[in-house]
Parts: C-alpha cells; sequence; structure tokens
C-alpha cells in the first residue's frame, strides 16, 4: 500500500516531495535538478523506512535502547504523520506547510510518553528550511530523545564530494568494533571507504562540494550539535533495499542532536532547525 505525498511547488520546477510515511522528503528539485539521493530499491509499502531523501529519525537513534519493540532509528520514520496546515503561498513566492506527529497506541507500545512533534518546511528559490518542535504536553513527567534528519544528498561520485566545518572535532567512529573516538585532523573530511561517523559539538554550518551539477550545498543548522556522516559502500550489498551500485552516488550528512539526548520539561520544548542551500 503506498502512503499518500504532499507536494511543494514554488514553479519554475523547484518543488519538494514529502511522504506522509515518515513524513519522509523523497523529492527535492530546484530547477527540475533533484538533490536527494532515493534509491531505486527502497519499498514503499507504508511498513519499512523509506531508504533514501530525508528521513525523520526520532525518539532513538541507532539500535533500540534496552528491550522492546522500538526499531532502530525510532518509530518517527514509519509512522503516518498528518498534514497540518498548506501547502500555502507565502507573500515571498516560498511554499510552506507543517506536520504533524502525536503518540499513539502504537508509539506508547514502545516510548510510553505524551507528546507532539510539529514540522514545519518552507521551500525557498534555491533553499529547503526544516524546523522542528518538540513538545511535552504532560504535567509532570520530562521526557529525553534523539533527533535527526537522515538527509541523503544526490552526487555523481562520492569519491569527490568534501565536507567542511569538521577539522578538529571529536568523531565516533561506528566502524570500528568496538565504537571509538578520535579528532577529525583534516581540513575536509572526505569518503573512499565504508563511513559511519558521529562527528560531536560541529559548527552550524557544513558545505559539500561537487553534488548534483557540479554545485556546492550549504547546510546550516541551529540547535543540532551532531552531523552525522554516513556512507554504506561495500556494505551496500548487505542492505536489501539499497543497490550494490548505487553508493558512489549518495552522501548522507545529517544535522541531529544524538550524542546526547535531548530533555523536554514537562509543558516545555525542544526546537531545532536545518536550511539546505544550492550554492
Ligand atoms: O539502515 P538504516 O536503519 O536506515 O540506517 C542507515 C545508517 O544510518 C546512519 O545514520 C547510521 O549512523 C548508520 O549506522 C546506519 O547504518
Amino acid at each position: 500500500m503506498s502512503t499518500p505525498v504532499v507536494v511543494l511547488d514554488r514553479g519554475n520546477n523547484t518543488t519538494c516531495t514529502i511522504n506522509l510515511h515518515g513524513c519522509t522528503i523523497v523529492s527535492w528539485r530546484v530547477n527540475n535538478q533533484e538533490q536527494l539521493f532515493v534509491s531505486k530499491r527502497s519499498v514503499f509499502d507504508g511498513k519499512k523506512p523509506i531508504r533514501g531523501g530525508i528521513p525523520f529519525v526520532f525518539p532513538i537513534f541507532g539500535g533500540p535502547m534496552g528491550p522492546g519493540p522500538m526499531p532502530q532509528h525510532g518509530f518517527a520514520r514509519i509512522a503516518r504523520w498528518s498534514l497540518e496546515k498548506g501547502p500555502d503561498r507565502l507573500h515571498t513566492g516560498d511554499v510552506e506547510a507543517i506536520f504533524s506527529l502525536t503518540e499513539s497506541d502504537m508509539t506508547r507500545s514502545m516510548w510510553n510518553c505524551s507528546f507532539k512533534v510539529s514540522y514545519r518546511l518552507i521551500l525557498r528559490e534555491k533553499e529547503l528550511h526544516m524546523n522542528v518542535v518538540v513538545f511535552n504536553p504532560s504535567k509532570e513527567v520530562p521526557f529525553s530523545f534523539n533527533l535527526l534528519f537522515h538527509t541523503y544528498f544526490k552526487c555523481p561520485d562520492v569519491r569527490r564530494c568534501q565536507v567542511t566545518g569538521l577539522a578538529g572535532c571529536t568523531f565516533i567512529d561506528k566502524t570500528r568494533e568496538p565504537p571509538n573516538t578520535y579528532q577529525e585532523c583534516r581540513d575536509v573530511v572526505t569518503i573512499n571507504e565504508w563511513t559511519d561517523r558521529i562527528y560531536t559539538h560541529t559548527p552550524p554550518e557544513h558545505i559539500i562540494t561537487n553534488v548534483v551539477s557540479g554545485r556546492k550545498m550549504r547546510i546550516q543548522k541551529y540547535n543540532f550539535p551532531d552531523t552525522v556522516i554516513w556512507n554504506p559502500w561495500d556494505k551496500a550489498k548487505d542492505i536489501p533495499d539499497f543497490g550494490d551500485d548505487e553508493y558512489p552516488n549518495m552522501i548522507c550528512v545529517e544535522s541531529g542532536t544524538v550524542s546526547n539526548p535531548a530533555t523536554v520539561m514537562p509543558g516545555g520544548c525542544f526546537e531545532a532547525s536545518q536550511v539546505l542551500q544550492v550554492m
């Protein structure tokens, strides 16, 4: 069963398509150029996470903590979200939509918390603005969570991409067994092998070179302390919904709060944003 999509259309072949399954951004086109990678093997069955685009990771990042049915990277990317508002055209010509996810029997069976996530997207001429608010409606109980925009950028050859803004940052290398912590000594990060790293306390801006059409992509983030860099390389063959030969065409640079969970007090909220800009 395929789930409905919402399309933000700014004109001039600039669009953003959101699948309500996981509120996954499955396409972002700027002047008809697709900016996001979605695997040709991705399954759209309304059950599995969509492989590519921008899945919404919440309330855990990585494997489940302790026993229970919580899946890898949490339930938000496999939950059915609601369209709360829009798409509306703003006076600037930009297009806005707001999506939401609140607790349900399904989420409570995995995470016994009352919550509301509000996810606002604004499509600009060359930018995609993503703003998230996590609200805790409880009168007594705080909760903690991870949240991450698992962004798959499309690129002609990942070996030619450079990622700025990581020099000097501490990272957890998840390809090591057990995962180990190092410091990045390169000015720019390049990818030539299986890469799975959580860079912590990263600066608010990264630039990725040589994405679609040889252009650069600017990532700006607010209140997201971490940046995950992931490319499965030859491990792609172990991922059923990822083509064996597709890894050169994607780079995941993911803004989030993952190394330390964020906590929201009763009646309080957490807010964070990411802005993607084609340069
Ligand atoms: O296959 P999934 O669940 O979508 O995860 C993909 C990757 O997501 C990355 O963010 C993680 O750091 C990796 O460890 C993980 O393999």
